[in-house]
């Protein structure tokens, strides 16, 4: 039933793209390279025009997806390719204002038809998040939310009664983008919301490295989640899709080695 029970059975690793970037189909082929290269959950961002949360890299992505005319129409048809060959969770990142101007019961509804998983509504705070879990309820699709390293207790313990599928744990104050080291805000925070949740807690914003993954994991993160390194590279072969998908591939693969290696294991090489 639910997609995501299994995945974090072992530390997962979660990677970001933002759906209808830089075209329809390249979009599609960037999804199924991550897919086949070892992407535990895929997380599809439907392109907005003014993306708060993000930073320039994500923006640009949303740019050229939305020139090149993608849709939350698009973005499911997407998904629905997608399940023709995977049945890897796949969470939506969207802003509020594209689920309100569809009407939220629709768009869980056709959400589901699809095949999502997950749903973040990354600008709607947890006070307002009773508006829709009527229709994450209905639908079976899990609500999932973020926690910041400036999110006060009480607010972690109304988060953690709606939630989810996995928390998101935003490891610093910022905008999405890759950044030179692991935030130190990281570490504090998942040892912060492990005492308050049972939920798998899977860290983002600013990871980029094998090094930052590892530490990551080690710090007790059940998922590693990277968007803005891997846009960097859609946005560096626009064009090229032949280079696209070696170098997704290997730091996907990269990535995810770096992510499931970092587990603890007894000598049977069981995962402890
Ligand atoms: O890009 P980064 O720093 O690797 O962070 C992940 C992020 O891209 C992805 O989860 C995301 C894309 N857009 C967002 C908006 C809000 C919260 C999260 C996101």
């Amino acid at each position: 039933m639910n997609r995501f029970e299994t995945v974090f059975e072992r530390p997962a690793f979660i990677a970001f793209t933002v759906a209808g970037d830089p075209d329809l189909t390249t979009s599609l082929a960037v999804a199924q390279t991550i897919i086949h290269s070892g992407a535990d959950i895929l997380e599809l961002g439907i392109p907005f025009s003014d993306p708060v949360g993000d930073g320039p890299v994500i923006q640009r992505a949303d740019e050229r997806a939305l020139s090149a005319g993608a849709t939350t129409d698009s973005a499911f048809a997407l998904v629905r390719e997608i399940r023709k060959t995977s049945e890897v969770p796949v969470v939506l990142l969207v802003y509020c204002n594209t689920v309100y101007s569809r009407g939220p019961a629709r768009f869980y509804k056709d959400a589901k038809a699809a095949g999502v998983d997950g749903i973040l509504i990354v600008d709607m705070p947890v006070e307002e998040g009773h508006l829709v879990m009527q229709y994450a309820t209905e639908s079976g699709i899990a609500p999932i939310f973020t926690v910041t390293p400036t999110t006060p207790p009480e607010r972690v313990k109304k988060i953690t009664d709606l939630a989810g599928g996995f928390l998101y744990l935003v490891s610093l104050s910022g905008v999405t983008g890759r950044r030179e080291t692991l935030s130190e805000a990281a570490v504090p925070l998942i040892q912060r919301v492990r005492k308050e949740t049972s939920l798998p807690l899977a860290l983002g914003f600013g990871i980029a490295t094998e090094t930052h993954a590892r530490q990551a994991v080690e710090a007790g993160a059940d998922g590693v989640i990277v968007g803005s390194a891997i846009v960097e590279i859609v946005e560096r072969h626009v064009g090229d899709l032949a280079g696209m998908e070696r170098e997704l591939s290997d730091y996907i693969a990269r990535m995810k080695a770096a992510v499931v290696g970092s587990v603890p294991v007894d000598e049977d090489q069981n995962y402890v």
